[in-house]
C-alpha cells in the first residue's frame, strides 16, 4: 500500500516531544544510596580495575559488546549530497533506532567535523574502547574505501560501511530472486549500473562475485559511459570500465540491457530508457530519498517490469536496513573481529530464501496487504518482518564461526534463536502463529453480541481474513443499520435472530430442560432461558450448528460463563473451569492462570489448574514450564499459602511426572533463573526460566495480571477459557477488535482441535 509522506509530517515527527529519535536508557536500578555507591564511586572502581587489568573484560562490566558507532561526515548522506554533519545526523539517529528496534543494538551515533581520509580514520580508530562495532555510513567515495579498509586492518572489532557492503547484500539477494522469477541466468545478463560511488562499486563488486560477467556490465557515472578510453578515471573506475567505444551515455548503456541499478541521483532516469531494456527488464532505482525513476512513472512504462526502490513507501523496498542490524547481531553475538566476504554471501542467500517462505500474518497487517508473497513484487522479505532476526544474525554468527572470525561461540543454536527472539519481543510471534493456523482450517464462530460495532469490525476482519467464518446473533434490523452505518460488507455472513427462529427455540429449550430438570430448571424457564444469546449460541455449539462461541464483551463475566457452563459444560475428566491470560512482556510470553475463574482454589484443585494451563500452553507450541507461586521460596515463609501451594506442587509433580513443575516460589524467583541456580539449584527450573505462572488464588491473579497489562507495558490476551467441553471462549468487557480478533482466532484452532476428538 502506497502511503505519501508530507513534508510537515516528517517535520513533526522528529521535533515533537524530546527532539530527535533517541535518549539514553540507563539498564541497572539507582534509586538509592547503595546503588549511587555502586554504580558510580566507590564501587565503580572495582570493574575499572578489572578491566586495567585485561581489556577483554569491559564486554563483561560494561556495554560495548552490544553498542555499535554509526558514524558518518555527512559527505554523501541518502542522495542529498554533502550536507554536512549536522544535518546527517536525523539519518543516523535514525539508523540507530533501526539498529535497537530490529535487532536489540544501542547505539551512539557520531557525526564527525572531518573530510580528511587520514585524520578521519585516526578519529575512529581511537574510538575502539568504546564500541563492539563500527558502522560506516554516508561517507563519499572514493575517500570511503580507503577509510573502510585502514580501519578494517588497523581493528580488531568488525567494520563495516553500511552502503558498500549493506546495499550490495540486499540488492545482491533481490536480484537473485528477481532472475529466478524471469529465468534470467545471472551469467548472461546485461547490467547498468548507473553511480559509481560507495554503494555503486561494492554493488557491482558483490554482484561479480555472484556471477554477473565483467564484459556484460557498463558502469555510468555523472559524466557518462565509464570508458576505457575516458582520460579522466580513477583507478576504482577503471576496474569497470568498459571498452566499448560505441556507449556514450545512460541512453546508450540501457538499450537491450537486462538490469539497472541505481545507486546514484533522483529523477535521471526516463520512461524510454526503461521501455529501450530487453525483455522482462529488472530495474533497481535505488537513490534515496527520490529513486532514478518514479516507482509509478516507472511501471507505467511496461507491464514485464520489475521494479524496486529503496524507500519504504512503494513494493520490493531494497534498502541496507534489511541487513545491517542483524548482520551486526550475528557478529556481536560470536564477537566476530570482521565481517568478512563469506559472511556477506550467507546473508544475502538467507535473506532470498526467506523471501520464498510464506509471509507471516503480522507482516500482511504490518503493510496492509494480504496478497505478499513471493514474486514480481516481492522479492526479499519486508523490512518488519521479525523472521529477520533470527535468520540472518545465526547465518553471519555461524559463517563467523566457520571461517575462523569468532572469538567466542555459540553452541546451543535454539537457545540462540530465543534469545534473539527476546531480544524483539516475540508477543507477535506467538499471535501470528495463531491466526495463521487458524487460516488454515477456518470454523463457524458464533458472535453472541453481534448488535455491537466492534463486534461486527471485528466479524469483518475475520471473514474477510478468512480467520473463520462468522455467524451473528441479535436483531436483524439493528445489526444490518450498523453494517449499513460503518459501510461494512458482511452480505456473505448469516445472522440469526434468535427471537424470530421459534422451532429452534423450542428444541434448544428442551434440550436445556433435559440437561437442568434435576437442578430445579423448568420447561418454562428453559424456554425462556433460550432468548439470551449465550444460551442460544452455547447451544448451537452444542448442538454442531457452529464450533464455537464468542461472547462477554458487553457482560459480567460470571453472567457469560454461567450460561456456557449449564448447556456446554466442562470437559469429561474435569471437575472445575480455569482462566488463563498470555501476558505478552517484552520479554515474551507469560501464561497466568487462574486469572478468571476459581476465588480460592484447594490444594487439589490447583492441581487441576496447572493440568489444564499445561495443556493450553502446549497448544501455542511452547513447552510448559510451571512455577507454583505464593509469598515464601520453597517453605522459607509460614502460611496457609505457602502450604497450600507446597502441596499443590508435590500433587502436580506426582499426577504429571512428565511436566517442570516447580514451586511454591515467588514471582520474581520464578522468572529469574540466575536467582535460583544460585539460591535453589535443586530447582526443576534452575536451568529454565518459567513460562507459567499458577497463583494462589483468584485475588493474586487478578491483580498481577491487570498491573503487568497497566504498568508493565504487556499486552494481556485472554482470558482463555480451559477446560470447556466444547470452545466457548469469553471476551473482557470492552475489549478491543485486536483483541476480539486473538480471541477468535484462539477460539477456531480450539475448534480445530475438535475435529480429533
Ligand atoms: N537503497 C539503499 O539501500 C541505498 C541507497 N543508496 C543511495 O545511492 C546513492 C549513492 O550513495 P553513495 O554511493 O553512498 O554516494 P556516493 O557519493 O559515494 O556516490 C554517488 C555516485 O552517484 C553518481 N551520480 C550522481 N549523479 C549522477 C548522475 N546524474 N548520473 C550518474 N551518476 C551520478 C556520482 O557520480 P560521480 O562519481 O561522477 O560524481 C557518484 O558516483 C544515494 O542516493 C543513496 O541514497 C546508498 C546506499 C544504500
Ligand atoms: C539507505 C542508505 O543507507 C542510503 O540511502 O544512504
Ligand atoms: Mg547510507
Amino acid at each position: 500500500m502506497a502511503i505519501k509522506i508530507r513534508k510537515e509530517d516528517a517535520l513533526g515527527y522528529h521535533s515533537q516531544g524530546s527532539p530527535g529519535k533517541i535518549e539514553v536508557v540507563p539498564t541497572k536500578p539507582l534509586s538509592s544510596q547503595l546503588d549511587l555507591a555502586l554504580a558510580y564511586s566507590p564501587g565503580v572502581a572495582e570493574p575499572c580495575l578489572e578491566i586495567a587489568k585485561k581489556k577483554e573484560n569491559a564486554y563483561k562490566y560494561t556495554a560495548k559488546g552490544n553498542l555499535v558507532g554509526v558514524i558518518s561526515n555527512g559527505t554523501a548522506v541518502l542522495g542529498l549530497g554533502d550536507i554536512g554533519p549536522e544535518a546527517s545526523k536525523p539519518v543516523m539517529e535514525g539508523k540507530g533506532v533501526l539498529f535497537k528496534k530490529f535487532a536489540g543494538i544501542d547505539v551512539f551515533d557520531i557525526e564527525i567535523d572531518e573530510k580528511d581520509p587520514q585524520k578521519l580514520i585516526q578519529i575512529i580508530k581511537s574510538l575502539e574502547p568504546t564500541f563492539g562495532g563500527i558502522n560506516l555510513e554516508d561517507i563519499k567515495a572514493p575517500e570511503c574505501f580507503e577509510i573502510e579498509q585502514a580501519l578494517k586492518q588497523e581493528m580488531h572489532i568488525p567494520v563495516m560501511h553500511d552502503d558498500q557492503h549493506g546495499t550490495a547484500i540486499i540488492s545482491g539477494a533481490a536480484l537473485l530472486n528477481a532472475l529466478e522469477i524471469v529465468h534470467k541466468n545471472i551469467e548472461d545478463i546485461r547490467l547498468v549500473v548507473c553511480g559509481a560511488g560507495a554503494a555503486a562499486v561494492s554493488c557491482t563488486r558483490f554482484y561479480m562475485s555472484l556471477g554477473v560477467k565483467r564484459e556484460n556490465l557498463v558502469m555510468v557515472d555523472i559524466d557518462g559511459v565509464i570508458r576505457t578510453d575516458r582520460p579522466d578515471l580513477d583507478e576504482v573506475r577503471k576496474e569497470f570500465a568498459t571498452s566499448r567505444a560505441d556507449l556514450h551515455t545512460l541512453a546508450d548503456a540501457m538499450k537491450g540491457a537486462d538490469v539497472f541499478l541505481g545507486l546514484s541521483a533522483g529523477n535521471i532516469v526516463s520512461p524510454e530508457h526503461i521501455q529501450s531494456m530487453a525483455d522482462n527488464p529488472i530495474v533497481f532505482a535505488l537513490a534515496n530519498p527520490n529513486p532514478e525513476i518514479d516507482y509509478n512513472l516507472a511501471v507505467s512504462t511496461r507491464d514485464d517490469l520489475i521494479m524496486a526502490t529503496g524507500r519504504s513507501d512503494f513494493p520490493n523496498q531494497v534498502n541496507n536496513v534489511l541487513g545491517f542490524p542483524y548482520i551486526f547481531r550475528g557478529a556481536l553475538d560470536v564477537r566476530a573481529t570482521a565481517i568478512n566476504e563469506e559472511m556477506k554471501l550467507a546473508t544475502a542467500q538467507a535473506i532470498a530464501k526467506l523471501a520464498k517462505e510464506p509471509v507471516p500474518e503480522i507482516v500482511n497487517k504490518a503493510y496492509g496487504d494480504d496478497q505478499l508473497g513471493f514474486g514480481r513484487k516481492y522479492l526479499i522479505p519486508k523490512p518488519l518482518d521479525p523472521r529477520l532476526i533470527t535468520t540472518i544474525a545465526p547465518a553471519v554468527a555461524r559463517t563467523a564461526m566457520e571461517t575462523g572470525v569468532a572469538q567466542t561461540a555459540i553452541t546451543d543454536w535454539e537457545t540462540y534463536e530465543l534469545e534473539l527472539q527476546e531480544r524483539i519481543g516475540i508477543d507477535q510471534r506467538l499471535m501470528s502463529r495463531v491466526i495463521a493456523r487458524a487460516k488454515k482450517n477456518p470454523k463457524r464462530v458464533v458472535f453472541a453480541e453481534a448488535d455491537n460495532t466492534k463486534i461486527l469490525k471485528a466479524a469483518q476482519l475475520i471473514n474477510d481474513e478468512r480467520i473463520g467464518d462468522p455467524i451473528l446473533l441479535g436483531n436483524k434490523e439493528v445489526i444490518l443499520k450498523l453494517i449499513e452505518e460503518h459501510s461494512l460488507d458482511l452480505s456473505n455472513v448469516q445472522i440469526i435472530d434468535p427471537y424470530e427462529e421459534l422451532d429452534r427455540l423450542e428444541k434448544f429449550g428442551n434440550l436445556l430442560y433435559q440437561k437442568r430438570q434435576r437442578k430445579g430448571l423448568t420447561p418454562f424457564e428453559a424456554q425462556k432461558m433460550m432468548r439470551d444469546r449465550t444460551y442460544f449460541g452455547a447451544m448451537m455449539v452444542e448442538t454442531g450448528e457452529a464450533d464455537a462461541l464468542i461472547s462477554g464483551l458487553t457482560k459480567d463475566y460470571p453472567k457469560t460463563i454461567l450460561p456456557a457452563l449449564h448447556v456446554i459444560g466442562v470437559k469429561q475428566d474435569v471437575d472445575r473451569v480455569a482462566g488463563m491470560y498470555i501476558m505478552n512482556s517484552d520479554k515474551g510470553p507469560y501464561f497466568f492462570a487462574d486469572t478468571t475463574v476459581n476465588v480460592d482454589p484447594t490444594a487439589d484443585q490447583i492441581v487441576e489448574i496447572i493440568g489444564l494451563t499445561a495443556d493450553a500452553v502446549k497448544f501455542f507450541d511452547l513447552e510448559p514450564k510451571v512455577a507454583v507461586l505464593s509469598y515464601s521460596n520453597f517453605g522459607s515463609a509460614k502460611g496457609n499459602t505457602p502450604t497450600k501451594t507446597a502441596l499443590a506442587t508435590a500433587k502436580a509433580k506426582e499426577k504429571f511426572p512428565e511436566l517442570i513443575i516447580e514451586g511454591e516460589m515467588q514471582a520474581n524467583v520464578a522468572i529469574n533463573e540466575a536467582i535460583q541456580k544460585e539460591n535453589y539449584p535443586f530447582s526443576a527450573l534452575a536451568n529454565k526460566k518459567a513460562n507459567t505462572l499458577i497463583f494462589p488464588n483468584l485475588s493474586s491473579g487478578n491483580i498481577a495480571y491487570k498491573l503487568l497489562a497497566e504498568i508493565g507495558n504487556a499486552e494481556a490476551i485472554g482470558p482463555v477459557l480451559l477446560g470447556m467441553n466444547k470452545p466457548v471462549h469469553i471476551l473482557q468487557l470492552g475489549s478491543s477488535i485486536r483483541e476480539i480478533i486473538n480471541m477468535v482466532a484462539i477460539a477456531v484452532v480450539d475448534a480445530q482441535s475438535h475435529d480429533n476428538i
